[in-house]
């Protein structure tokens, strides 16, 4: 449709207008990966779109250099520019790491505003030379136009492609659930890292081709309203859909030319038309489009096994002498335990005496003051929760979070992602989860249509899909009726009988002792029982702090 408009109708303005678009459509599907799949705002995608410009202004209007060698290092210098700034504020959370990345914007348009002598200053450098491709020195219109929508095509494939595979199925869940995402393998740092300078490859990409379009660089290519308008195209577009970020640029650009009859009233006109856009279409209007023509039903892949994590002879985790502190809380205190490949262990203690912590030191997500968790044989104590996932240690979570945007499948396919070679590998794999846990029927169903006690099937599957060498559960059974309860000790006993060691954090004594075959009770961080389920409500120790005198 675009290539018939500039084709046959296109004014030599229009053509100009055009191809502004695609400038901004391919800053935007970069933006499209660092916020919209990676859910990270970054507002130094301007910055970067800047560099890219600056880069092209300063070697081709200064240094005389031509295309061949000014666009790969215009791409190039916000490339290890985001590297070199990623590192520290990706650390950052939500609105602190919006805030860092302003910050380097406006440090970068400061850079360039007070270096004169490389920069033009405030005037900016004339005469960049236009694009010259094969020897071929591209003019303004159609054929520039053709040139920059070829490097949106080749971009947009690129990106919808890493989208719709492994890399951007992991990214959108570190965007959903960072802390799941490392708990299932992932490394969440570099994910975040590699979304954020591919994001400033792109950038650096529309920055120098805008500069072509110019012929001219100036500090505006730095300032704030580059950066809006990338915003509004991914929003108003769809976020996270490389679609969103062509149709949103396309409109967006146009719409001010289009209101343009209207002289001073076209901003107010304008402003509400976006307005109204995000009104209606708050998923964007690629969201729109899939509401009205909805895609239709795919099919479920062939359910596969994947392999187990095997860890041969001896205690698959030992844990020795855990110590963790919350100022000046001992929430554990000197818990050692040992599971074994094939048995069922229960974690049981009054509210706060340190369970969860437990779990979380294990699995990571807490680091311990002190003592060792041995998995066969390697002390794993305060790694990264991916580096101790893909040790073969699977948790669930007391309070279960999915991904609402994505289906049960997808959901249970995010486990596999950090070891399956592609994501029909790593459905199949989700598929077989589901199937042991008689939840396959769920798959193609949409998390956020899930009742409680679903979700917990869902997320059980999505840990059972690593086929961990040990399981850390922590109060699975919550809210289940009875019936429930007794379907879901019939899985965990398969489960065990199938080589995966459990722990098991329960306060449901009728449902967790006849499962488990040795019980743990902890109490403000220390262990108060260590023993057989059968002792549990005869000991005293258990019966004062936990259970009381009237336990059933
Ligand atoms: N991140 C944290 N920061 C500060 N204190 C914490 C943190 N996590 C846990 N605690 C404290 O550590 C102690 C143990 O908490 P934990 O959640 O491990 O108990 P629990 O046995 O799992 O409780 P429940 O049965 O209610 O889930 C509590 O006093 C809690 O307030």
């Amino acid at each position: 449709m675009l290539a018939a408009y500039a084709l046959l109708y296109a004014s030599p303005y229009g053509l100009r207008v055009l191809t502004v678009a695609g400038v901004y459509a391919l800053a935007a599907i970069g933006f499209q990966i660092v916020f919209g799949l990676g859910g990270a705002l970054s507002l130094a995608h301007g910055a970067f779109f800047g560099v890219g410009a600056y880069a092209t202004g300063i070697l081709g209007s200064q240094l005389g250099w031509t295309f061949a060698a000014t666009f790969p290092l215009s791409i190039l210098a916000p490339f290890l520019l985001a590297l070199l700034v990623g590192l520290p504020v990706l650390r950052l959370e939500s609105h602190y790491f919006a805030l860092a990345t302003l910050g380097i914007a406006q440090v970068v348009l400061l850079l360039a505003v007070n270096s004169p002598g490389l920069t033009g200053g405030a005037n900016g450098l004339p005469g960049v030379p236009g694009v010259l491709l094969f020897g071929w020195a591209v003019p303004r219109g159609l054929p520039l136009a053709a040139v920059v929508w070829g490097f949106v095509a080749a971009g947009g494939a690129l990106a919808w492609s890493l989208a719709r595979g492994r890399w951007g199925r992991a990214l959108t869940l570190v965007r959903d659930d960072p802390l799941a995402a490392g708990t299932l393998g992932l490394d969440v740092g570099r994910l975040r890292l590699g979304a954020f300078a591919l994001s400033a490859v792109y950038a650096g990409a529309a920055g120098a081709l805008s500069v072509h379009t110019q012929r001219v660089v100036s500090p505006e290519v730095l300032e704030f309203p580059v950066m809006v308008s990338v915003l509004a195209i991914a929003v108003v577009g769809g976020r996270g859909r490389v679609a969103g970020a062509v149709l949103g640029a396309v409109l967006l650009v146009h719409l001010p030319e289009w209101f343009r009859f209207l002289e001073r009233s076209y901003l107010i006109v304008y402003g509400a038309a976006l307005l109204a856009t995000i009104v209606l279409a708050p998923e964007g209007l690629t969201g729109l489009l899939d509401r009205l023509f909805p895609p239709r039903k795919r099919v479920l892949p062939v359910a596969k096994a994947p392999p187990a994590v095997a860890i041969e002879g001896g205690p698959v985790l030992l844990v020795e002498g855990l110590r963790k502190s919350f100022g000046g809380v001992r929430a554990v205190d000197e818990v050692s335990l040992t599971l074994e490949a094939g048995t069922i262990t229960g974690l049981i203690g009054p509210n706060g005496s340190g369970k969860t912590t437990v779990i979380n030191l294990i699995s990571g997500l807490e680091r311990p003051d002190a003592g060792r968790i041995l998995v066969a044989g390697r002390d794993l104590a305060g790694k990264r929760p991916d580096r101790i996932a893909r040790a073969g240690i699977a948790r669930t979570f007391q309070a279960v979070s999915l991904p609402e945007g994505a289906t049960v499948l997808e959901a249970v396919a995010a486990a596999r992602l950090e070891r399956d070679r592609g994501v029909a590998a790593a459905e199949a794999h989700a598929l077989w989860a589901l199937e042991r846990l008689g939840a396959a029927d769920l798959a193609l169903r949409p998390c956020a249509d899930l009742p409680a006690a679903l979700r917990r099937r869902v997320e059980l599957a999505r840990a059972l899909a690593r086929q961990p060498a040990v399981l850390l559960l922590d109060e699975p059974a919550a809210g289940l009726t009875d019936a429930e309860k007794a379907e879901l000790a019939g899985h965990l006993r398969a489960i065990a009988a199938a080589g995966t060691a459990l722990l098991v954090v329960e306060h449901d004594m009728g449902f967790l002792l006849p499962l488990a075959g040795h019980v743990l009770c902890l109490d403000q961080g220390r262990t108060l029982y260590d023993g057989p389920p059968a002792g549990v409500r005869s000991d005293a120790a258990v019966v004062a702090a936990y259970l009381g005198e009237d336990a059933p």
